[in-house]
């Protein structure tokens, strides 16, 4: 079995008198420790895959297991604590708490956490020792990404799930975080699911899942992935 696992998972919205199907029969595993990336364009369906994923969201048909538990029945009161505990987040956006330091906003993942890492290991971790003190408007943007994949890991969750995690940021500083993640994963097993539109960064994936008009186009098991830094941009 695998550690995530997908099936025939449809989720639809109504605008008004109008359904869109956002996700339309997707079916996809992928394995404890993989870094998988989701690609596609701009409407594909990446980001509700990646809410349901996360317990953001519900769906409509289908079967989502993680870690042998089936999560798409769970209730909603199951939904928080599956967030709170086995899920960490990293947006476009940061989304950090402009008002506490770095560390701070670390502490506060780490606080609700019942098994959370040393919040001092992970400011190292992502390279922020010297700035912990800091606050986000004192930050790149880089940095500030950095600080807001500390605080996902701070909760030392089962899944780390990454929505445009590079999308604010210049190609450079998008490859430094990309690295982060990709030796996160390597280092400490965690698995990692990136959603992107950038095709280069299928590269340095275990598992692609290309996604078109709600569906999966098509599914890779990359055998031989490559490290950040000989990725073409
Ligand atoms: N809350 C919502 N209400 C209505 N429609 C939605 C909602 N969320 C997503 N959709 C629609 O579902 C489809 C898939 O959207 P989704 O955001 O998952 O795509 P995406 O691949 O992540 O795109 P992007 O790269 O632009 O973020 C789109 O047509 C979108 O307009």
């Amino acid at each position: 079995m695998s550690y995530i696992k997908l099936e025939k998972v449809k989720k639809r919205y109504k605008m008004g008198e109008v359904i869109i199907t956002a996700v339309d029969g997707v079916d996809f595993e992928i394995e404890q420790g993989d870094f998988a990336v989701v690609v596609g364009p701009s409407g594909a369906g990446k980001t509700t895959v990646l809410n349901i994923l996360g317990g953001m969201d519900s769906l409509d048909e289908g079967i989502i297991t993680v870690d042998g538990r089936d999560i798409s029945g769970y209730s909603s009161k199951m939904l928080t604590e599956y967030r709170r505990y086995d899920i960490g987040f990293v947006f476009q956006f940061y989304n950090l708490v402009q008002n506490l330091t770095a560390k701070e906003n670390v502490e506060l993942a780490s606080q609700i956490s019942k098994d959370p890492l040393e919040v001092e290991k992970v400011m190292e971790m992502v390279g922020l020792k010297d700035r912990m003190n800091n606050f986000p408007s004192q930050l790149s943007g880089g940095e500030q990404q950095r600080v807001a994949i500390a605080r996902a890991l701070a909760k030392n969750p089962k899944l780390l799930l990454c929505d445009e995690p590079t999308g604010a940021l210049d190609d450079q500083t998008g490859k430094s975080i990309l690295k982060l993640l990709q030796d996160t994963c390597r280092s400490t097993g965690m698995t990692v699911v990136v959603i992107t539109h950038n095709s280069a960064l299928t590269g340095m994936a275990d598992k692609i899942i290309r996604m078109r008009n709600g569906k999966v186009a098509e599914f890779i098991v990359n055998e031989n992935p490559v490290s950040v830094e000989r990725i073409e941009w």
